[in-house]
């Protein structure tokens, strides 16, 4: 007599947003079964009220899978010489629902990768629903999931409902999951002019590593001082949002907030220049020092040290490249200030994005500390392929990290460097980046064996990076 083999018990993800989704997709893609758990619906009215009663976020407007809430851009689409048309290319390899219902939604915007919002929105909530293995359940999961939901994504986004943040926060024995955040900005080391500025640490003091060189310092005088004081206070700043509640962590000010409180603010504070003497004119003091402090494990991206900041971006730029040393810096991450809420990753989240004091928890999307809706779709993809592979029996390594992929989840769960943690977590959101990946060599000839300008070879460096990512992947992709 032969028996019908078991069935597979389902995944649960919990979110449908743009992580949320990917996963569930790929999930049953992979033949597993999948509930989807999405908070956003509407409810019928209630007696006296007016129409039906929306559930929704402060953010998104609508009841639709994979709502876009700000812009409708998945940014450059360019692999070669932008990480993250990169990380949409390799996307595009796996099978991504968010990438190909962008494609097919596409709107014209030069490089970049605009979609019409509404229609791929409606694309891949149909195409979730059309799935046979995929169940939506409109419901919020208001706390920890029940304990037989054996294998669950959490994907809830930046927005989370307050009643599961809480349940996770108090699973993660962390002091706090959600924030009123001012970020600083993020500067890839290769753009620092490193004849200006110096590596000291301050009073030379060694750190946990017995380095006494930590920092990266760029030294100003008085009148330099001052016309950056001006700009800082003249810059154009975001303006706060009527969602946007959450008081600012202490000792998380921004810069601006400090040089309203008086010019010379920042010279007692983030920019005080004792205990720094710089090389170059040891005799002469400077009058304030920025520092930049090492951000990845690679080296190859500094953050401000004390600069948060809710300057808008375009000024953001123009304003740091007024400071001596970093007049061409390239920056990994502009600072910025919004509502989050993400775990502390490094600490929580194993290599497959589990959590480690409870590992049928997985986590996607900008929980991780990923910043951007692709990189939140991305981290989908990658927990709905370890839940699926896991469920099967079978073991998935995450995509090596010279793939945009696989440098992601390095990011989350281990590449970055804790700070002086003033009682708080300096792991803060990022976007892909070339400085996530383990450099190449700069190459000096081209495929044609022509020698590469100087001014080009930043971009061959890109290029190669990209080339080497790709072909990674695809080895992964064929051992997987
Ligand atoms: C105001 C704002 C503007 C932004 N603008 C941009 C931008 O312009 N470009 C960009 O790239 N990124 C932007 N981001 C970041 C953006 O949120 C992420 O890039 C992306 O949407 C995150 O994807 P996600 O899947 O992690 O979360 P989301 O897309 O937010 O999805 C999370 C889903 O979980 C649901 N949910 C929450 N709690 C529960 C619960 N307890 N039970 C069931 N369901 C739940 C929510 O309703 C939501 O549908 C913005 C973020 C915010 C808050």
């Amino acid at each position: 007599m032969s028996t019908s083999p078991k069935p597979v018990a389902p995944i649960h993800v919990i979110g449908g947003g743009l992580a949320g989704s990917e996963a569930a997709w790929q999930i049953a893609q992979a033949g597993v079964p999948v509930v989807l758990h999405e908070m956003r619906r509407d409810l019928p009215s209630s007696s006296g009220a007016v129409g039906p009663t929306k559930v929704r976020t402060d953010a998104h407007q609508t009841d639709g899978l994979a709502e876009m809430v700000c812009s409708n851009s998945f940014r450059s689409d360019d692999w070669q010489f932008n990480a993250v048309g990169l990380l949409h290319a390799e996307m595009r390899k796996l099978d991504s629902l968010i990438l190909s219902a962008a494609d097919q939604h596409q709107v014209p915007a030069g490089g970049a990768l605009a979609v019409d919002r509404d229609g791929f929105s409606a694309e891949v909530t149909r195409r979730i629903e059309a799935h046979p293995l995929i169940t939506i359940e409109r419901e919020e999961v208001a706390g920890l999931p029940p304990e037989d939901w054996d294998s669950v994504v959490v994907a809830t986004g930046p927005l989370t409902s307050p009643a599961l943040a809480d349940a996770i926060l108090e699973l993660s024995g962390e002091g706090q999951l959600s924030f009123f955040d001012a970020i600083a900005p993020i500067i890839h080391v290769e753009s620092i002019d490193m004849d200006i500025a110096w590596r000291q640490s301050r009073y030379d003091k060694e750190g946990p590593g017995g380095d006494a060189a930590a920092y990266i310092n760029c030294p100003m005088n008085k009148a330099q001082y001052e016309a950056f004081i001006d700009a800082l206070l003249e810059g154009p700043k975001a303006e706060f949002k009527d969602w946007e509640h959450v008081p600012y962590f202490d000792g998380c000010l921004p810069i601006e907030v400090m040089a309203e409180r008086g010019r010379e603010t920042l010279r007692h504070g983030p920019m005080k220049p004792v205990g720094l003497t710089n090389p170059r004119d040891p005799t002469v003091k400077a009058y304030a020092i920025v520092q930049l402090r090492q951000d990845n494990a690679l080296g190859t991206l500094w953050n401000m040290v004390g600069f948060q900041t809710k300057l808008k971006h375009g000024a953001q730029a123009e304003v740091f490249r007024m400071i001596p040393g970093l007049q061409n810096a390239q920056f990994a991450r502009l600072g910025g200030l919004h509502r989050n809420t993400f775990i502390n990753s490094p600490r929580l989240l194993d290599r497959s994005l589990r959590m480690k004091v409870a590992p049928r928890l997985r986590f996607a999307g900008q929980m991780t500390g990923v910043e951007g809706y692709v990189e939140s779709a991305a981290t989908g993809l990658l927990a709905g392929r370890f839940a699926a592979a896991e469920r099967l029996g079978k073991t998935l390594d995450a995509p090596p990290p010279t793939t945009a992929l696989g440098a992601l989840v390095d990011h989350v769960t281990g590449g970055h460097i804790e700070g002086e943690a003033l009682g708080k977590t300096s792991f803060q959101p990022m976007n892909i980046n070339y400085g996530l990946l383990p450099p190449t060599e700069t190459p000096k000839v081209g495929d044609d064996g022509v020698k590469i300008p100087m001014k080009e070879r930043g971009r061959a460096k890109k290029r190669l990076m990209s080339l080497r990512a790709l072909a990674d992947l695809d080895q992964w992709m064929a051992g997987a």
